[in-house]
């Protein structure tokens, strides 16, 4: 396997691509936690503008609710999937709920008590998942590991979804990967070239998915192993990436 840094620069983007972007550690640099991420000014005019581009086919696919997304970059509704794949809206505003949580409230605050003894970790309540974070604590990851391992096999159809300073446990079923394949299936998707760009482990399912329909999986950093084509180095080079596309006079796919 290519070590990630060898991998090419991405090409600019084509007028007959649809385009998915992950968001954190993609669109936006990390924070300490999940509210502290800062939107870069003009970012969202951007996207927008990209949208245009595209003829609308342009979609974020986060771990994030989209509501979340939503307030992130408001006033724009992108066509997106949210919580890892679970949660989708549609092109035409359709949002598929996700399944109602049972039995994550006691682990919610079995976390809460961990959380308590590692001031600066803290657990993410997402209503169907849990996501336990360590980013403000590193000494708080083994034991929200442990905890995690230790909760799965109570939670039926659940499993853990592994991130960038983070655990989390989500119904098991539909990913990434599953979320770009159905929006694939509906316009304005449908028929273009998909290209998903994106920095974390649950981010692979999605390259698979890009890359067995003949498009492009871009990586956001080093992580390795990795299923990506193509690697911009970090967010700011994301963000160089889309202007310079806005930039650029209209072309379609090379191979
Ligand atoms: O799929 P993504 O859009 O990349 O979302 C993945 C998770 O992002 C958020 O957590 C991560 O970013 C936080 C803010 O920078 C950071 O504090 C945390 O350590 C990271 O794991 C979000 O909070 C999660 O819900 C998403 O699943």
């Amino acid at each position: 396997m290519v070590p990630p840094t060898h991998l090419p620069a991405p090409p600019a983007i084509a007028d007959d691509w649809a385009l998915f972007l992950d968001v954190d550690g993609t669109l936006l640099e990390f924070a300490a936690t999940p509210e502290g991420v800062q939107v870069p000014p003009g970012l969202v005019a951007r996207l927008a503008g990209l949208q245009r581009h595209l003829g609308g086919a342009l979609g974020l696919v986060s771990g994030r609710r989209l509501a979340q997304l939503d307030e992130l970059f408001a006033p724009l509704r992108l066509p997106a999937a949210g919580l890892h794949g679970l949660e989708r809206r549609h092109a035409d505003n359709h949002v598929d709920p996700p399944t109602p949580p049972s039995l994550l409230r006691v682990l919610h605050r079995k976390a809460e008590l961990v959380v308590e003894r590692f001031p600066g970790a803290l657990v993410e309540d997402k209503d169907s998942t849990v996501a336990l974070h360590w980013r403000g604590n590193h000494e708080a990851e083994q034991p929200l590991r442990d905890l995690a391992d230790a909760a799965l096999p109570w939670l039926h159809d659940y499993r853990l979804q592994a991130g960038d300073g983070v655990v989390e446990l989500r119904p098991a079923g539909t990913d990434k990967g599953d979320a770009i394949a159905a929006l694939l299936d509906e316009p304005p998707f449908a028929g273009r070239r998909p290209v998903f760009v994106g920095d974390d482990l649950t981010d692979e399912h999605g390259f698979e998915v890009v890359i067995a329909r003949g498009g492009l999986a871009v990586l956001v950093g080093d992580r390795t192993p990795t299923l990506a084509s193509h690697r911009l180095g970090a967010p700011r080079d994301v963000l160089a990436w889309l202007d310079a596309t806005a930039d650029a006079p209209s072309h379609r796919s090379t191979a």
